[in-house]
This record gives structure tokens, sequence and C-alpha cells, in this order.
């Protein structure tokens, strides 16, 4: 039926489904354009979260010319007579005489006027209590600005904050850094279907995603509490309605599962439309997890928040959050959208005609190569449990075994997946 015949029907009108390239690009950019206000955060409390301004050195690094070794500071030639230590942590006097030491600890400021350093086990002491010995012909203090000089940039805006960050940032000087916080994340899953105990039978499934979509989430930066998951939400359309627009108080993203087509209890879309919702994309030219979607809603504060619609089929979800979430996440964070490693298909994957294919693969790291998993019906979880991350054949393509594709990741940690 045509589309005017079908809207006059009362059916769907279905847009043309996004290319997945241009979809993911697309909800970056409308990301980034409702990037996360900055705030300042206690260095310790910024692990996960992203430089909202490059971060600069505050002084030369090091700050000062620094011993590198336990020995001696010495001026001229030797022997030397001791006229004092210095320790870490002090300003030493200058060494003012020729003929003169003055006995010096690894990371301690080495005074004015020393011409070397000797190290303590290559040092002797004669009979009057001298100190001899050869100093090496390299120099064995730091200068400073040897690591960088002050007011020169480390690291970019948009750099993602983890533990060598932080403590680059500390050496540097900084108390405090300007971060984007984790953006607010909650969970609505829709299906009378699901059970969310015990074992599924007779017709209804166990809900596979309230409990692993928040990790997921987690592990793209959000914060998301026990108390942001909803649901089963009732499949009707003002509960639906109702627990959208509760959601919405708060998170900056509401993800949902489910009631993603057009079914007799598929209400995503009238509950979206009803709340004055935009789409940025609705519905992607990818398989599985074609029917997913992302929409924006502006408050009368001004303040943009989103709805990621994830398809009901397990595996469908996870393709949506892969494709659409992550790089929303990514520009809320003022993040880049992440470049795709590429790796060698050790086996054929089928293409999907002209949409994309997101097939699960295990990657060998070492070899470089993308082997496609078994059990990947998009009803599916057995599959992406051992998987790495999706290979990416595009439209009109087949994956040939030996092509390079690119793979989108699965955001796993270090150890997962390691057997
Ligand atoms: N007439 C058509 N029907 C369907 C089409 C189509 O093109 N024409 N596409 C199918 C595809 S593809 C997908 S994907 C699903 C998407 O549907 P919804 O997003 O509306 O999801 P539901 O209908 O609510 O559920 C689909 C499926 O997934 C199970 N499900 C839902 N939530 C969960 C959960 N939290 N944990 C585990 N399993 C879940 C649900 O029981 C259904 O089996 O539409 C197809 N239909
Ligand atoms: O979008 Mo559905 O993914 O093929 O199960």
């Amino acid at each position: 039926m045509s589309t005017e015949t079908a809207a006059a029907a009362g059916h769907a009108v279905a847009s043309p489904p996004a290319d997945w390239a241009q979809a993911r690009s697309r909800v970056h950019a409308v990301g980034l354009a409702a990037v996360l206000p900055v705030t300042a955060r206690p260095l310790a409390e910024t692990d996960g979260l992203t430089l909202a301004e490059p971060l600069t050195t505050r002084t030369d690094l090091p700050a000062f010319p620094t011993s590198s070794v336990d020995g001696w500071a010495v001026r001229g030639a030797g022997p030397w007579r001791v006229v004092g230590r210095v320790l870490a942590g002090s300003t030493p006097p200058a060494l003012t005489e020729d003929g003169t030491t003055v006995e010096i600890a690894t990371g301690a400021m080495v005074p004015e006027g020393t011409t070397a350093v000797l190290r303590i086990e290559e040092s002797d002491r004669t009979p009057d209590d001298r100190v001899v010995g050869t100093p090496r012909g390299t120099p064995e203090w730091r200068q400073p600005g040897e690591e960088a000089y002050a007011g020169e940039q480390l690291l970019p805006a948009g750099t993602a904050v983890d533990p060598a960050v932080i403590g680059l940032a500390a050496s540097c000087g900084y108390d405090t850094l300007p971060v984007r916080p984790a953006p607010r994340a909650a969970l609505l899953v829709f299906g009378d279907e699901l059970l969310t105990s015990g074992p599924p039978a007779a017709g209804r499934v166990r809900d596979a995603l309230g409990p692993s979509l928040p990790a997921w989430l987690r592990r793209y930066g959000c914060e998301i509490r026990p108390s942001d998951v909803i649901g089963p939400v009732e499949d009707t359309l003002p509960a639906h309605v109702a627990a959208l627009r509760k959601a919405l108080a708060d998170a900056d993203l509401v993800c949902t599962t489910g009631g993603t087509m057009h079914g007799p209890v598929d209400h995503l879309h009238p509950a979206l439309e009803e709340l004055g919702a935009e789409y940025v994309v609705n519905t992607v030219a990818v398989r599985p997890g074609f029917p997913m979607l992302l929409a924006r809603l502006t408050g009368a504060d001004g303040r943009v928040r989103f709805v990621a619609g994830l398809p009901g089929n397990p595996q469908s979800a996870i393709v949506a959050l892969v494709s659409l979430v992550a790089p929303l996440l990514a520009g809320l964070q003022g993040r880049q959208l992440p470049e795709l490693p590429h790796a060698t298909l050790a086996e054929p994957v089928p293409g999907r005609g002209d949409h994309t294919h997101l097939a699960l693969v295990r990657l060998d790291r070492v070899a470089g190569t993308a082997h496609p998993v078994r059990h990947v019906g998009s009803a599916m979880l057995r599959g992406l449990a051992g998987a790495d991350g999706f290979a990416v054949i595009s439209p009109g393509g087949t994956g040939e075994p030996g092509s390079r594709v690119p793979v989108v990741p699965l955001p796993l940690r270090s150890g997962e997946r390691a057997s």
C-alpha cells in the first residue's frame, strides 16, 4: 500500500532506515551538541570522567633540578670536603667553593653550583674524611622541564580520565580537574511476557536486559542506580508515557527495551509522540537490530534529554547499544567518536543485502584475526557471551576470509574473555 494509504488506514508510516555508519556519526554529533556542563571534581573522584579542558602542566616537570641517585653533589675536582646534607623536600644552599660536596638523597633538589653528582656506591672516603670517586659522564639529575615545560599541553580536552591521567595531573599540581560528569541513565523494560525471576516457561521469557544493560551502560561511563531500572512496565500507553516522564525528570538518557515495532502492545512510538519527542534516528539499515531509534526531548529549561529505543530481541538490543547509545554517550561526555579497530576475517561472514551486518566475532589479538561465533540469532545471547565485538560487513558486501573489516568492540575489561 502507498504511504498515504497506509497513513489513512492508521498504519505506521515507515521512514527510510538510516545508513548505519551515518546514524553513528549523527547521534555522536547530536550528543556533542548537548555535551554535559563542565564541573570541577577532586582528582581522586575523576576516574572514568572526561577532561573538559586540555591538561597543561602548572610548572616545569620536574619543577627543580632533581637528583636521580643517592650520593654526593660535588663542585669542581675532588677530593671533596663535606659541607652538609640535602634531603628530598627542601631548598639547599648553593655550593660556593670548588672541592666541596653535600650528601644528597634521590629526589632532593640539586644545589646551585653543583658540577656533578657522584653515586654513593661509586664513592670512597679518604682517611681525613673527604669524598673521592669519578662521577659518571652522564648527568645523574633531572633538569627542570625535561618531562614538560610549564604551560605545555599534555592531553587534549575529551580525554577519558584513567588512573594514569589522574597520576599525571597530580604530578602537574592539580587538586581538582574540570571534567564532564558521568551521564545519568535510566532503563525502562517493556514487555508483559517477561519474568524477573526463575526459569522461563509457559510463554514467558526471563528479562535478560534489565539485569545486564545497566552494567553495559556503566562501562560506557554512565551513572545508573538500581532505582533507575524500572520494569516490566505495564503494556499500556499511559503506563509507558508515565514511566518515560518520570525517568526523564532526572536522566540525561533513558534507554527502553522492546516495543520498538508497531505490534498491538508496542507503545514506544505513540508514547514518544505524546511526549513531543523528535527522532534523531528512527530505524537503521542494520541487521540485527534495525528497529532501533534515538529521540531527543528539549525541556522547558532548555535541557536536552534522550530516549534510546532498543529492540526487544536481546542481541538486537546490544547492537543498538553499540550502534547508537555508545556514540551518543561519547558525544555527551565531550569525547570523540571512537575510531573502529580493524581485524582480518578468519572465516566467511555473509552480507545482509542493503543493510550493514553486525556479526559477532571473537578476536585473536595476537594474530589480528576475527572469528565468527555460533548462536547469534537476534533472540540469543550465547554468542555474545563468547564474543569480543561485532565485525562490520558493509551494505552490498560480504565478508570474505582474509579481508580487513572494522570491528565494533564490546566494552569489556582487561581479563574478560581471557580463556
Ligand atoms: N511484523 C513484523 N514483526 C517483527 C518485525 C518485522 O519486521 N515485522 N521485526 C522483528 C524484529 S527484527 C525485532 S528486533 C523485533 C523488535 O520488536 P520490539 O522492539 O517491538 O520488541 P518486542 O516485540 O517487545 O520483543 C521482541 C522479542 O524480544 C523478547 N524480549 C523483549 N524484551 C526482552 C527482555 N528484556 N529480555 C529478554 N527478551 C526480551 C520478546 O519476548 C520478544 O520475543 O520485532 C520483530 N517483529
Ligand atoms: O532487528 Mo531484529 O534484530 O533482526 O531481531
